[in-house]
């Protein structure tokens, strides 16, 4: 199923913006999975096996496995996920961007290796460094746009001018070229920082119905209520709220998939109040 559509049928099957991310940090594991040799894949699988009912996604970040060596626990976890949950899609984030013939590499390593539905991509090398991945209408293609770190403001805020004389900050002219030169399968989505509400809501105006996907509720403290109402779009729907830390971590004792699995169906809930 193409990533979209299996996005809007999660979206309303569990009533749910909730992205998990999968962050595996060891030292924040329970005591009992400490001697496991495999204890990154069942760490997340027993996230994800508690939490599936209750969210649009997840997001594995590839960081957190590559420098564990647990590249291999990612493709398990992966399809895991795809075998036990069927249609709830998984975004791999990695934030990848480079010239063309390596990004089709990066596409292959995505979709093909790792069986992701999505993938996280700078678009600072511009259109030809994302074409493999557009080229693949099947899959979501999910650019940063306003980041959530502080730093976000040292260039993305800093004006342009556009091709029509308009002067504009850098990523309301990214998100307007997605939108409207990128987006021919209608694949995109924009990554937008739960810490910059306000840069969210001239985003959410600028792209119409397009998916937002946006980190920084939680650990970095971004505001529920400020992201909906600023970010949702006409039908109430429109983003992918994400969150690892504060779900991931949300207890450390032996019943920890149950402690994210109430973080989880808190956090849903509290989203689903300003919808
Ligand atoms: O692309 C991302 O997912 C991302 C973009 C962004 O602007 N900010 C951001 O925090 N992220 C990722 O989202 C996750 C946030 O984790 P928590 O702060 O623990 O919820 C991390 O995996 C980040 O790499």
């Amino acid at each position: 199923m193409h990533f979209m559509q299996s996005l809007h049928q999660a979206w309303t099957r569990n009533n749910s913006l909730v992205c998990v991310g999968l962050d595996p940090e060891p030292a924040k594991f329970p005591a009992h999975l400490q001697d496991s040799n495999d204890a990154v894949f069942e760490f997340c699988r027993a996230i994800v096996d508690a939490t599936a009912d209750l969210v649009c996604s997840y997001k594995p970040q590839i960081a957190h496995f590559a420098a564990l060596r647990a590249e291999d626990a990612l493709e398990r976890l992966i399809a895991h996920i795809h075998a036990k949950h069927p249609g709830v899609p998984v975004i791999l984030d990695a934030k990848r961007g480079d010239i063309g013939s390596t990004a089709q590499h990066y596409a292959t390593e995505a979709f093909e290796r790792y069986g992701a539905d999505a993938v996280t991509l700078n678009p600072y090398l511009g259109r030809d460094s994302i074409q493999p991945f557009l080229n693949r209408a099947d899959k979501g293609v999910i650019l940063l746009c306003h980041t959530s770190n502080p730093g976000a403001a040292d260039l993305q805020d800093l004006r342009v001018t556009d091709e029509d004389g308009n002067s504009l900050p850098l990523y309301q002219h990214v998100a307007k070229i997605i939108a409207k030169d990128w987006n021919g399968h209608r694949n995109c989505a924009l990554v937008t920082g739960a810490t910059w509400p306000e840069q969210l809501g001239e985003v959410r105006a600028l792209v119409g119905d397009m998916p937002l996907l946006v980190p920084g509720i939680g650990a970095q403290g971004g505001d529920v209520e400020a992201v909906v109402r600023n970010g949702r779009s006409a039908d109430g729907a429109g983003l992918l709220i994400s969150s690892s830390r504060a779900i991931l971590y949300a207890g450390n004792g032996a019943d920890f998939a149950q402690a994210a699995r109430a973080a989880t169906l808190e956090l849903r809930d509290s989203i689903n109040r300003y919808r």
